[in-house]
């Protein structure tokens, strides 16, 4: 039973190599709060809030997730013995969404967890391979230098690439990546930048035979989505769409989507990532582990749930160094030839470079249960 001692909580902020640019929104200094639980026993477990810090992905922010753990998840959670992670979803019950906050902490209590029992975060929670394909997000750049980049990670093997689209620029940088690479396992992300009245637009993107259109209707909607995944041949896949195992029912139900891109923090965490991949696995709807420009922390937890055996699609889990000059972690996350062998070592199965994230800290919050009522 985990009884927890302390949790710290390091607030972070990282300079991207390069600033990422989406239809919705950029990210040039991405700020991050690890989240540190440290039980009676000595373990230690490790997430990571991925929210970013205006909201322009989903409605939370560093500050809303900093406010729910300071204010509420981490009194409602520090003072229980916990037997599973899985009891987190009962903890958090009385708070509503804030989904993001939610999984920072359950992750860390995942990851404490797993060593605790002395397994492999990928084998506590099911996970079947033993290594995953990666893909690679290539940013919002000049026809060349998107040219260039995908030129680049095809030399790093990556195996599905992945690029951002919008009405202002859809059709034309497609052909000309297509026209260059006519066999690229290739797909795109609209961010929610369509609308219906898009339809014979988007219905035109059949033509390149993508592997998916990722979200391109409203961040909230499942019956739009459902209504123009009749009308074109592309496979539609959900990401802000679905923030819970329900929302994944009913857009399998509506036919609104062919492939779900999980995150652990959209949907609150690993206990419901899981919930949406075995729903998925059931209804032979293919899922892949989506990014969040996050750290290698989360970036480790993604790796673990990817190994799970309905994860059959390359998701955003590029190395580290595709963003960023240091990982916090050791040995470095690092796809080889785009693939990244799943740890066997205990919990996520890296060390924390505590060097690195103190030279990234921007603030420390130390909260000791013996000190909360
Ligand atoms: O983390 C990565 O490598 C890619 C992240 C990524 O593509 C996204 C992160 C957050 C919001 C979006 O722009 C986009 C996505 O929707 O998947
Ligand atoms: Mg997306």
């Amino acid at each position: 039973m985990i009884k927890i001692k302390k949790i710290i909580l390091h607030l972070i902020t990282q300079t991207l190599k390069t600033p990422f640019i989406t239809s919705i929104g950029q990210v040039t200094d991405r700020e991050s709060i690890l989240v540190e639980v440290i039980d009676v026993d000595g373990y230690t477990g490790w997430g990571e809030v991925v929210a970013f810090s205006t909201p322009w992905y989903t409605e939370e922010t560093i500050s809303t997730s900093l406010h729910l753990l300071k204010d509420l998840l981490i009194p409602l959670t520090i003072k229980q013995n916990i037997n599973h992670p899985d009891e987190l979803q009962d903890i958090f019950k009385k708070i509503k969404r804030n989904n993001m906050a939610k999984a920072s902490l359950e992750a860390a209590i995942w990851d404490l967890y797993a060593k605790r029992e002395n397994k492999s975060l990928s084998e506590t929670l099911g996970g079947t391979r033993k290594e995953i394909d990666c893909g690679v997000v290539i940013g919002i750049s000049s026809t060349a230098n998107m040219i260039e980049q995908i030129n680049h990670y095809i030399q790093d093997g990556y195996k599905r690439f992945k690029i951002k689209i919008s009405p202002k620029q859809d059709i034309k940088i497609l052909d000309e990546i297509k026209s260059h690479f006519p066999n690229l396992p290739l797909m795109a992300d609209a961010n929610s930048s369509y609308t219906l009245k898009d339809s014979d637009r988007l219905k035109e993107l059949d033509q390149f035979n993508l592997l998916m259109i990722e979200q391109p209707l409203g961040a909230d909607d499942i019956i739009d989505h459902a209504k123009l995944q009749e009308k074109i041949e592309t496979p539609i896949c959900l990401d802000e769409s679905i923030i819970s195992h329900v929302d994944a029912r009913q857009a399998i139900e509506l036919g609104s989507c062919r492939v779900i891109n999980i995150k652990p923090g959209r949907v609150g965490g690993l206990t419901e990532s899981i919930k949406i991949h075995n729903l998925c696995q059931e209804n032979k709807i293919p899922v892949w582990c989506g990014g969040m420009l996050e750290t290698s922390i989360s970036r480790a937890h993604n790796i673990a749930l990817a190994s799970l055996p309905n994860f059959t699609i390359p998701g955003d889990i590029s190395s580290s160094s595709r963003y960023w000059d240091h990982d916090i972690l050791y040995p470095e996350i690092k796809a080889e030839k785009g693939k990244m062998t799943v740890p066997t070592k205990e919990g996520i199965g890296f060390q924390i470079n505590i060097k690195n994230i103190e030279k990234l800290r921007k603030a420390i919050m130390v909260f000791e249960a013996k000190d909360i009522m």
